[in-house]
């Protein structure tokens, strides 16, 4: 059986005044890619950032291995092989596509073999090694962003809707991308909105309502099942973009 790197359990998280994730429970088996969806405002980006330590839980575990994590400061989470891409991507348009990537390298210093392997599937960024992350198209950026996530190995990475506003092409890119990146040993937490894209994908879905999980299971199974779709998204597969 898969262990859960990541568990929450009866986890709420506020913002403010706000009561945003009202008990909610996901667990993320090593090894796989649990894409998680929902409708706007459902509270998926909170899930990832309590997990990242970026909120914190008001109640619930949040264990990862096993071990609880809930109130870790978000370097501390970092340190447990943990990386989050926001959907702002939070790139440096400035600095050059090699600078981000430097930054995000411990010791500033990218291990050239581990590139390589991240060139394979990011072709893009050799050809734009040089050049300031500002002038890379929308989907190249989102590109940069992951791979400086992974640029050190990883577990656990958190991504946030990296398809939206992406053309077709690199959203097949990033389809190849998300397989290598599973078969070097990441674990993947996936935001998504685009159900195609998340259903070629997703081992694993846990679909979000109003501040909690209101279906998790096998990806194939809701694929494969349009009365499902239809009533915990709305629209079945062939409907979706
Ligand atoms: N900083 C904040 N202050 C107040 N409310 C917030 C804040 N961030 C998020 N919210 C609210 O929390 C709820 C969940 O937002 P969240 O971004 O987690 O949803 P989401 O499922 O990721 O949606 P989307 O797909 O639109 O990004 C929304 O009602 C949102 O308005």
């Amino acid at each position: 059986m898969t262990a859960d790197l990541v568990r929450l359990e009866g986890v709420h998280t506020h913002i403010g005044q706000y009561h945003i994730l009202q008990g909610v429970d996901l667990a993320v088996p090593e090894g796989e890619l649990t894409v998680l969806l929902g409708r706007n405002g459902a509270g998926k980006t909170t899930c990832l950032r309590t997990i990242m330590g970026l909120w914190q839980p008001s109640a619930g575990r949040l264990t990862w291995r096993g071990r609880e994590i809930g109130g870790w400061a978000t370097p501390d989470i970092a340190r447990l092989g943990i990386a989050y891409v926001p959907e702002s991507m939070g790139i440096f348009a400035d600095l050059t596509v090699a600078e981000n990537m430097q930054l995000a390298a411990r010791a500033g210093r990218p291990d050239p073999r581990r590139l390589d392997w991240i060139f394979g599937f990011f072709p893009a960024l050799r050809k734009f090694w040089d050049f300031p992350a500002g002038v890379l198209s929308g989907g190249q950026k989102q590109m940069l962003s992951i791979a400086r996530s992974v640029i050190e190995p990883r577990d656990l990475i958190l991504v946030d809707e990296p398809t939206k506003g992406i053309a077709p092409a690199i959203i097949e890119a990033m389809i190849g991308a998300f397989r290598e990146l599973k078969r070097g040993g990441t674990t993947i937490l996936l935001v998504e909105q685009n159900f195609r894209f998340a259903a070629s994908l997703g081992d694993g879905v846990a679909v979000m309502d109003d501040g909690r999980i209101v279906h998790a299971g096998r990806m194939a199974d809701l694929a494969a099942d349009a009365a499902l779709q239809t009533r915990l998204l709305g629209l079945s597969l062939d409907q979706h973009q």
